[in-house]
């Protein structure tokens, strides 16, 4: 079954959210992952069942990252904050590398997020 990832930061969960909901019927036939309070909104702000890991700056995204490396994710909708810095930035880092290690699919902006979703619905 195709696996995704929903991160968003505080931001950007607004934008996530409408994402998802645009786009529920296609991720409802997914096993969706996503850090803890992402995770949290989605499942209040959509019918979705999502698989919420620890929030984000207590290791969400090394989480996720593991699940890359094991090969077990199609997909990563990372919608980052680019204007404030965060305190887990090296497990941001970690995140965004370990997809380009294994050639996962990663849209960190709604624009790539669109492509990514259409992609794997082929
Ligand atoms: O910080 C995050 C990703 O780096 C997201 O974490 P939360 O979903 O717990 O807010």
């Amino acid at each position: 079954m195709t696996r995704v990832a929903l991160i968003a930061h505080d931001e950007k969960k607004p934008d996530l959210l409408e994402f998802a909901r645009a786009h529920e019927a296609q991720l409802r036939a997914y096993d969706l992952i996503a850090t803890g309070t992402t995770g949290k909104r989605l499942m209040e702000g959509t019918d979705l069942e999502v698989e919420r890991k620890e929030s984000g700056p207590l290791g969400g995204d090394l989480m996720i990252g593991s699940e890359i490396a094991e090969g077990k994710l199609d997909g990563v909708v990372f919608l980052r904050d680019p204007l404030r810095a965060q305190p887990h930035e090296p497990d941001i880092s970690a995140l965004l590398r370990i997809c380009d290690v294994h050639d996962t699919a990663l849209a960190t902006n709604l624009a790539s997020a669109e492509f990514l979703i259409e992609g794997l619905a082929e």
